[in-house]
């Protein structure tokens, strides 16, 4: 497991493209058969990828890495499947996730373990973990059993859907909130006007990119933006004083996933458009 630690915004002023992306890219989450995690000191959310080929992949951890004897000892754990057909088994029972559906598993789960249905088209568990200190039931959500809201204008180049799985009015969580926004072809832009949330982080993870497309994606304090790009199946990390926005080369989904100090969905504070620079 990669760590990273937190940042101040006064820091991040002085970072070069490089430095931008070691503190807050996070490439390559699939690799088969691994489990691939990213620990940030942000509101201590692991970012993670999980490819099963020729076997199942287990959610294992260690003393040194979270002090505990099993991952979810005290965290809770988001995933979305965003390859081929797969199967979460949590203590024994079979969850199948095909494409962008969503399993929450609580706090205090045991065996956690990653399996693909064929290994010629692999599933791709996209995974977000933070610090859980009560157990909320396991349960699975899809696209269609979401509340969801089309927003945006193609006037704007930002008509997309918000599938909000796990938050407040969703699936229960302590912290964890965990959704998928798709952009309708033709449109490019997401979350602009732009925001921020001082109480909690969020990690964008973007996908269903071609190949030679990127995003641009937008980040720091928002008289201050740097831009970071980013291809297919990247993350990125945004702390919570930063605002997290985006445009792509061509129209993209992407999985956004916070954690900090409430799980409801509309605790944001608008950036005003004539206040960026
Ligand atoms: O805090 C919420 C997140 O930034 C996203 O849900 C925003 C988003 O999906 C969008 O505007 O397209
Ligand atoms: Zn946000």
């Amino acid at each position: 497991m990669e760590r990273r630690f937190a940042s101040h915004p006064n820091e991040v002023k002085q970072f070069d493209t490089g430095r931008l992306r070691q503190e807050f890219h996070v490439p390559v989450l699939f690799a088969a058969d691994e489990l691939k995690l990213v620990l940030t000191h942000e509101d201590r959310m692991i970012v993670g990828g999980a490819m099963p080929v020729k076997e199942p992949v287990v959610l294992a951890t260690d003393l040194k890495e979270l002090g505990v004897t099993y991952f979810l000892e005290r965290r809770e754990l988001g995933i979305i499947n965003v390859g081929g057909k797969g199967t979460v088994v949590a203590d024994g029972a079979e969850y199948e996730l095909n494409a962008k559906e969503c399993l929450y598993v609580g706090a205090g789960t045991k065996d956690v373990q990653f399996k693909s249905a064929d290994s010629a088209n692999p599933a791709k568990f996209y995974l977000n973990s933070a610090p859980a200190h009560k157990t909320y039931p396991t349960v699975k959500a899809t696209l269609e059993s979401s509340e969801f809201a089309d927003l945006g204008d193609i006037k704007n180049s930002n008509e997309r859907s918000i599938h909000r799985l796990i938050h407040a009015n969703g699936i229960q969580s302590c912290q964890l909130v965990m959704g998928l926004t798709q952009l309708k072809p033709g449109n490019m832009w997401n979350t602009m006007p732009a925001h921020t949330h001082p109480r909690r982080m969020e990690a964008y993870f973007y996908f269903e990119l071609p190949e030679d497309a990127v995003v641009v994606h937008l980040m720091g304090e928002p008289k201050e933006t740097r831009h970071i790009i980013m291809r297919n199946e990247e993350a990125v990390i945004s702390p919570s004083w930063s605002i997290h926005s985006g445009v792509g080369t061509s129209n993209y989904t992407f999985i956004w996933s916070m954690a900090g100090d409430n799980i409801r969905y509309d605790d944001m504070d608008p950036v005003s458009m004539k206040e960026l620079q």
